[in-house]
């Protein structure tokens, strides 16, 4: 089975980047994983001035448009680290808050599918051919994550 999830306030909304769980990431508080990930965009870019109006953006939404914002410089590595970047920030998502660590670990083997009807590479785009790179991470934090608890059970 494929399980689709895209909006915070549809079914499975907590896979979603704009959910509201917080991380600590080197002793820094994100509202949600999406702060996060804009912000990144910018670090060591001419434009990393930008960085404290995104994290304390009000809405991810928000964090979004700035970090979205086609006139500013991003980081010259962003294509590069930009899979890294997620990966840390929704592993650490799925560690720091239960319960949306056990939604995650019932969903067994499915396949897990960002339904993002415009982006390609994060979802699989209006006709699924998308790379689903979200979708990607979050079976590999699974993965990483049963791994985890088989060892320490
Ligand atoms: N516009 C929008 N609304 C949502 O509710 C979403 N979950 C997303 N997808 C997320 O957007 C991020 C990619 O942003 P960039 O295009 O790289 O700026 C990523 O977190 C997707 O999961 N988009």
């Amino acid at each position: 089975m494929t399980i689709y999830f895209y909006k915070v306030w549809e079914p499975y909304g907590c896979f979603s980047n704009f959910s509201p769980h917080g991380i600590e990431i080197r002793g820094t508080y994100w509202s949600t994983v999406e702060h996060y990930y804009q912000a990144q965009k910018f670090v060591g870019s001419v434009d990393a001035a930008i960085i404290p109006s995104i994290y304390a953006a009000e809405t991810p939404e928000q964090a979004a448009a700035l970090g979205r914002c086609s006139t500013r410089q991003l980081r010259s590595d962003w294509d590069a680290v930009k899979t890294q970047v997620m990966k840390e920030a929704v592993l650490k998502k799925f560690l720091t808050h239960a319960e949306i660590r056990d939604t995650l670990l019932a969903t067994g083997d499915n396949l897990l599918v960002e339904n993002s009807p415009n982006d390609y590479f994060w979802g699989c785009g209006a006709d699924k051919t998308g790379e689903n790179c979200l979708g990607k991470i979050l079976m590999n934090v699974r993965e990483e994550i049963r791994n985890l608890l088989c060892r320490y059970q």
